[in-house]
This record gives C-alpha cells, sequence and structure tokens, in this order.
C-alpha cells in the first residue's frame, strides 16, 4: 500500500501556522493531492476535549502531567486520524507535533532538564510515527505579538507566560532544528507576506514529493 507524507508546521504563537496550513493545503489539493489538515493538541473528537483542559482548564497541571496529557491528546490522533490518512495515502499536514512538546515542556517549562527531554524522548518513541518533513516557522517577536494583539481569540495558559518562557522556546526550536538538518526545514523569513512564506514551503513540499 502507498503511504502518504506527513509534514508539520511548528514554531512559537503567532508566526502564522495555521495560515500557512490553509494555504498548503488549499495549494496542494488544487494540485490534485488528497490532504488532511489538522492541529494539536487536538485533531481527533477525544484529544479536542483533551487540548481544552490543556489550554483552558481551570487548574494547573505538574510538568510530567502536562507531558503525560499532551501525549495522551497526541496518541488519541495518531491512532484514530493521522495513520489511517497515511495508510490511505493522504498528506497530512498538522500544526505543531512532538517538537511543541519539546520546546514548550522540554525547553521552555523544564528549562532543558535531561530528565524531561529524555521521558519527551521515550514517549515520542513509542509513539512510533515521526514527521517527514517540519516546517519552523520563525519572525521576530515583537511581530508576533502585535499579530495576536489583532487575532482576536481567546488567550490561552501558554500565551500568557512571560517573555522569558517565550525566549526557552524560540532557543529550544533552534536546538531541535540543528539536532534534525534532515528533517527541519528553517523558515527565517516568516515575517514576510503570506504569499512568500507559501511559496517558499510549496517549493521544498513539491521537490520532496517528486522524489518519493
Ligand atoms: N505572513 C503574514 N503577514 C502578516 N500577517 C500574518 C501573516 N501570517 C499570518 N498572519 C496573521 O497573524 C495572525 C497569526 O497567524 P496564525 O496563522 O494564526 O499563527 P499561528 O497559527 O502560528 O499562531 C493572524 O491574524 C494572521 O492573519
Ligand atoms: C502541541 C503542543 C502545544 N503546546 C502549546 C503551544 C500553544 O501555545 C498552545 C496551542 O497551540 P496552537 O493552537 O497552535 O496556538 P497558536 O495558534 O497560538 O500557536 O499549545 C504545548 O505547550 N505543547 C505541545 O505539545
Amino acid at each position: 500500500m502507498m503511504s502518504g507524507q506527513f509534514i508539520t508546521l511548528e514554531g512559537g504563537e503567532g508566526v502564522g501556522k495555521s495560515t500557512q496550513l490553509r494555504l498548503l493545503r488549499d495549494a496542494l489539493q488544487s494540485q490534485g493531492y488528497r490532504v488532511l489538515a489538522t492541529r494539536e493538541p487536538g485533531g481527533s473528537p477525544g484529544a479536542e476535549d483533551l487540548r481544552q483542559l490543556l489550554l483552558f482548564g481551570q487548574n494547573p497541571l505538574s510538568l510530567r502531567a502536562e507531558i503525560l496529557t499532551h501525549f495522551a491528546a497526541r496518541f488519541d490522533h495518531v491512532d484514530q486520524v493521522i495513520r489511517p490518512a497515511l495508510a490511505d495515502g493522504q498528506i497530512v499536514l498538522c500544526d505543531r507535533f512532538t517538537d511543541s512538546t519539546m520546546a514548550y515542556q522540554g525547553y521552555g517549562r523544564a528549562e532543558g532538564d535531561p530528565a524531561i527531554l529524555a521521558l519527551i524522548g521515550e514517549l515520542q518513541k513509542q509513539l512510533g510515527l515521526m514527521p517527514d518533513m517540519t516546517f519552523l516557522l520563525e519572525a521576530p517577536r515583537e511581530v508576533t505579538r502585535q499579530r495576536l494583539a489583532v487575532r482576536g481569540v481567546p488567550t490561552d495558559r501558554y500565551e500568557q507566560a512571560d517573555e522569558g518562557f517565550h525566549a526557552r522556546i524560540a532557543a529550544g526550536f533552534k536546538q531541535i532544528a540543528r539536532q534534525n538538518p534532515e528533517r527541519l526545514h528553517c523558515i527565517a523569513t516568516a515575517n514576510h507576506s503570506q504569499e512568500a512564506v507559501n511559496s517558499l514551503i510549496m517549493k521544498e513540499i513539491l521537490s520532496r514529493l517528486s522524489n518519493v
């Protein structure tokens, strides 16, 4: 059976992941590809319930409980939605995946604690599915803060975190990119127009699709 391609978008809040996901879905569909666009935390009914808890729950979870809950949502999403779509030969585009847990929980909340990075690595190993390609969108924090101010969706737990947390996340993503140069493609110009960012990413995706 032909298997599809699993492509993820990563980066801090407001870099344009959801916008690019929509543009990529439309561009790939118009070229005849079958595409599933999804997101984390969430993407399956059960995982969307867990998203509510993670982003808007009244009571903060301990760090390890938070990591396990992100992975509980991810296992459900992978088992019920992502794997079946890949087995069916579809291109799966996902807004965030395990790199976000590494960046937010591993580098942001745990400040790179090796035991916590190892826990996330072990859970990812058990999950047994890595993206084929990941695009890391990067833009200056000033730009993304400005965008979030006008986006007008409710502010979640992570967006309310202090600037030190967001700086550790940005550095964490850079570290992940250095460690995974084959899989991660850095888009350092995510502050450029939506169309410019989209055509950069499309070029990379089409070049990979022509090689598989
Ligand atoms: N390249 C861009 N230039 C200007 N504004 C953008 C660009 N990409 C996205 N936006 C706007 O910035 C806000 C955040 O974008 P969004 O795609 O929701 O980011 P994310 O999913 O990474 O949080 C939205 O209001 C969106 O319309
Ligand atoms: C997938 C994932 C997301 N998150 C956080 C990052 C975001 O602040 C939040 C919600 O993600 P998302 O809906 O992508 O927010 P945004 O559009 O603002 O980027 O969840 C984690 O902390 N760990 C994870 O494993």
